[in-house]
């Protein structure tokens, strides 16, 4: 018998709003004694001990307290649609609120919301006209490195406006902290540049300005494409470190386009040197210093990439580079020598794989563990940890494991007789069960 234990976990870190957590937020650890442990990649949940505890049991009696290593299953997920899309896991937040993991469930394709509350863009002078503008905006623009904006949905009653986007799996200032030296090799931080470059030259031949490029508004799909985010609905005038001389001098007028040749060339610099050229112990003494243009190149960056960001760094607009000069430029125009291994994306909330958050919210939602045991088509037995276990194959997808023991108990419970044939899976309730995601629907980003 499998004796777990609760546990007053405060790592609530992945649990939110769409989540029921069952049992009160409690976490059910598996007793170290059992030895039982979870498979790879497997989640397992204990439904029959849930209803112990929910009939008033004192747990005490039962369970023991043990390492936290060994929770394998803590939280319901329920599931939420907005429209046809299904709401997974949060992936981030930015000032104007959450953004979110979706499923298209026509297409099948995974997606990011970002989720707007109308509330919070009132209090921003013309917030709201602001962002209707920049909705119409990001709909007309179609291009490789700039994020498409796939959908916009309204919610009247909860005033909340939800922007569909493409998914991608986190950002280059995500990739970049992650990594200890804090910058790419030179290879991948020209491959992201020339990206960078190919989606700016895009916009601002649409007559659009980004005025916030940065490491962070860097986005990268799973096949390794850069994505331009941020266009438009970023809070404020820009993050200071990326702002050029005469925003930080603040004139009254000057070439928008070579403000993110600026932004770009503190961006290149950072990421090849993992530092940036202006610093400042406070946003005034960072202005007087980029608002000054002296910085220094590390003498480890060497021709052509130094005469590069020094042509990108100009402390005057009009002596700036262009993006046409920048795509001439000798070091834009050879890729340099694969000569390390490269930075990768860090794992999304301890998962390396990056798979779809959904799934769980869809399994709770239509996947009845004992139907799943029913319609299975093939089953395997074998030993975990010195207790037997069948695994039900139900097509290529789901994997279902029940231990011998678990089904013994659960069937006594049922019917008053232990059967422990395959016969008898047919009249579980609530198996104690395990199912593994066996593959992910593939989707091609659109
Ligand atoms: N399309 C997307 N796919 C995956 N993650 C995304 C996507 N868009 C944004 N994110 C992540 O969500 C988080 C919040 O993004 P968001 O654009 O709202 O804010 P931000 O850029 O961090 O800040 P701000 O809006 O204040 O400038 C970021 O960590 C970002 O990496």
């Amino acid at each position: 018998m499998c004796n777990i234990s609760k546990s007053d976990s405060d790592d609530q870190e992945f649990i939110d709003e769409n989540q029921e957590i069952e049992l009160t937020n409690r976490v059910f650890e598996i007793d170290s004694n059992e030895e039982l442990q979870p498979l790879d990649g497997e989640q397992i949940w204990c439904n029959n001990m849930i209803d112990d505890l929910e009939d008033g049991v004192n747990i005490n009696n039962f369970f023991h307290r043990v390492s936290s290593d060994q929770v394998i299953y803590q939280a319901k997920k329920r599931l939420k649609m907005i429209g046809k899309y299904v709401m997974g896991d949060l992936l981030g937040e930015g000032s104007y609120g959450k953004v979110k993991e979706m499923l298209d469930s026509d297409t099948l394709c995974r997606r990011a919301v970002k989720i707007l509350k109308q509330r919070k863009l009132r209090r921003i002078p013309n917030g709201v006209q602001n962002v209707e503008r920049e909705i119409k905006l990001l709909k007309s623009l179609k291009h490789k490195n700039v994020i498409n904006l796939v959908d916009v949905l309204y919610n009247e009653e909860k005033q909340k406006m939800y922007l569909i986007m493409e998914f991608c799996v986190g950002s280059l200032q995500g990739m970049l902290e992650s990594t200890p030296t804090k910058k790419f090799p030179l290879f991948q931080a020209h491959g992201y540049f020339t990206q960078l470059v190919d989606g700016l030259e895009y916009l601002h031949s649409k007559r659009v300005i980004h005025k916030d490029i940065k490491p962070g508004n860097l986005l990268l799909t799973l096949e390794g494409d850069l994505k331009i985010s941020d266009l438009g609905v970023a809070e404020g005038q820009g993050s200071p470190a990326f702002q050029p001389p005469e925003i930080a001098n603040g004139l009254d007028s000057f070439p928008g386009f070579k403000v993110d040749v600026w932004s770009s060339g503190v961006t290149l610099y950072n990421f090849v040197t993992g530092q940036y050229p202006f610093e400042g112990d406070s946003i005034y003494k960072l202005f007087e210093n980029i608002g000054k243009g002296d910085f220094t190149i590390p003498d480890y960056i060497e021709d052509p990439l130094r005469n590069l960001l020094l042509g990108m760094l100009q402390k005057d607009p009009d002596d700036r580079f262009s993006l046409q000069q920048i795509r001439q430029h000798i070091w834009f125009t050879r890729r340099p020598p694969k000569n390390a291994a490269p930075v990768p994306i860090p794992p999304l909330r301890g998962d390396e794989w990056h798979r779809m958050t959904v799934l769980p919210y869809l399994f709770d939602h239509y996947y009845d563990a004992a139907d799943a045991a029913n319609e299975a088509q093939y089953f395997t037995e074998r030993e975990l940890n010195g207790i037997q276990i069948k695994q039900f194959f139900n097509e290529n997808l789901v994997t279902l494991t029940v231990s011998e023991e678990m089904m013994k108990n659960e069937v006594e419970q049922n019917n008053g007789s232990a059967q422990t044939n395959q016969s008898s899976k047919r009249r579980w309730k609530k198996p104690i069960s395990c199912i593994t995601v066996r593959r992910l629907p593939g989707c091609k980003q659109s």
